[in-house]
């Protein structure tokens, strides 16, 4: 086999869009770009990989192959076809325009780099579907593992696994991507959980185009684990019928044209995470309940991320003076719901 080149690109993503805690997904204009470099096989000693970082997360991010989750994931699935280590003279050079922990999905795309990455690097040919099992045995809730992978406005479910296959989907993440030791080198790893066949299904939603997305990223990070860890194991049925009563709206206005804002505010509503991340976000229930369309032309609805049509800048700097009087500073983007994942 000759040396090559070929590029990873994955679109950042946001989740939930309101209602749809761990459910629907959205694919952003920021992208993880890798760009990988794998020479011909030689009889020489081995090279482990290189990896070269730009962008953001460029200060904290592990250079170790062993150690960062993009290549770590990308081993996982080597592993899982008997491949047990990376090609020797690999160089990826990551350039990542996604926040840390902004609810911009930077770890899913980084999961769904991996598994491209692995599946590029052993020649695998695994279908879209497959490679989705994969990411999903890393990062548990699909929804922006799946809108990264296959782009768009995505819903997506886990299936209910018999319980062999429950078993063989809970192994802790540990034994999913262990920490390597530094010289583990080829030895390392016997044996990885292969996920079971068709955890996650998705389908793709309509989304019309005069919708953009105003994220608006606060200048900390909030990780996903955290996050999670203030909700309630239990819901009320009245919260539970008041946020599927929304999703279901919510699915097919998106993909409305024009786009209908008093239906999509409303339908953008949440009972299930944003009560209870507010402890975490100081300024969001202000922010969720007095920029409204009537308020702003143009805006369509808000959630943890949010969605308009026009009149973005206003609806971003009055969002910024609601954080500022918290003492919370916001960055915000203007993007654009874009393709899934690509490998050229
Ligand atoms: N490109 C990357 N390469 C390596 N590790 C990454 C990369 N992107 C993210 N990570 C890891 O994922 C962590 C952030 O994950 P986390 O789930 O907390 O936030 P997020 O994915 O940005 O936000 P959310 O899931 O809420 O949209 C980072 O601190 C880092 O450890
Ligand atoms: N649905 C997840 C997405 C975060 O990545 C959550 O809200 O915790």
């Amino acid at each position: 086999m000759a040396s090559r080149t070929f590029v990873i690109k994955v679109p950042a993503t946001s989740a939930n869009i309101g209602p749809g805690f761990d459910v629907v997904g959205l694919s952003l204009s920021l992208h993880l770009t890798l760009t990988v470099v794998q020479p011909a096989p030689s009889n020489g000693p081995y090279v482990p990989p290189l990896l070269r970082y730009t962008g953001e997360g460029a200060a904290e991010v592990p250079l170790d192959a062993y150690k960062n989750l993009t290549t770590r994931v990308a081993l996982y699935l080597l592993r899982c076809h008997d491949i047990r280590s990376f090609p020797s003279g690999l160089d990826i050079h990551v350039n990542n325009e996604i926040p840390f922990g902004r609810g911009l999905g930077s770890s899913g795309a980084a999961v769904i780099a991996g598994v491209l990455l692995g599946n590029e690097l052993g020649g695998l040919k695994l279908a879209r579907e497959r490679l989705l099992d994969f990411a999903l045995m890393v990062e548990r809730h699909p929804d922006n593992v799946t809108a990264a992978l296959v782009g768009g406005f995505v819903g997506s479910y886990l299936r209910e696994l018999d319980v062999a296959a429950t078993e063989a989907a809970s192994v802790p993440l540990s034994e999913v991507l262990p920490e390597f030791p530094p010289d583990a080198g080829e030895d390392w790893g016997l044996n990885p959980p292969v996920p079971p066949l068709g955890i996650g299904h998705y389908v793709r939603f309509g989304w019309s185009e005069s919708i953009k997305a105003i994220a608006i990223i606060p200048r900390f990070e909030l990780s996903t684990a955290k996050a999670r860890e203030v909700l309630p194991l239990q819901y009320s049925r009245k919260d539970l019928v008041f946020n599927l009563q929304r999703l279901a709206v919510l699915t097919t206005a998106l993909g409305q044209s024009p786009p209908d804002p008093e239906l999509i505010y409303e339908a953008m509503k949440d009972r299930v995470h944003q009560p209870y991340r507010k402890v975490l976000i100081p300024g969001l229930p202000e922010v969720t309940s007095s920029i409204t369309p009537s308020t702003h032309p143009g805006l369509l609805g808000i959630c943890l991320s949010g969605a308009a049509t026009h009149g973005f800048e206003a609806i971003a700097e009055d969002a910024r003076a609601i954080f500022k009087k918290t003492g919370v500073e916001i960055d915000w983007k203007l993007l654009t719901v874009v393709g899934g994942s690509v490998v050229e």
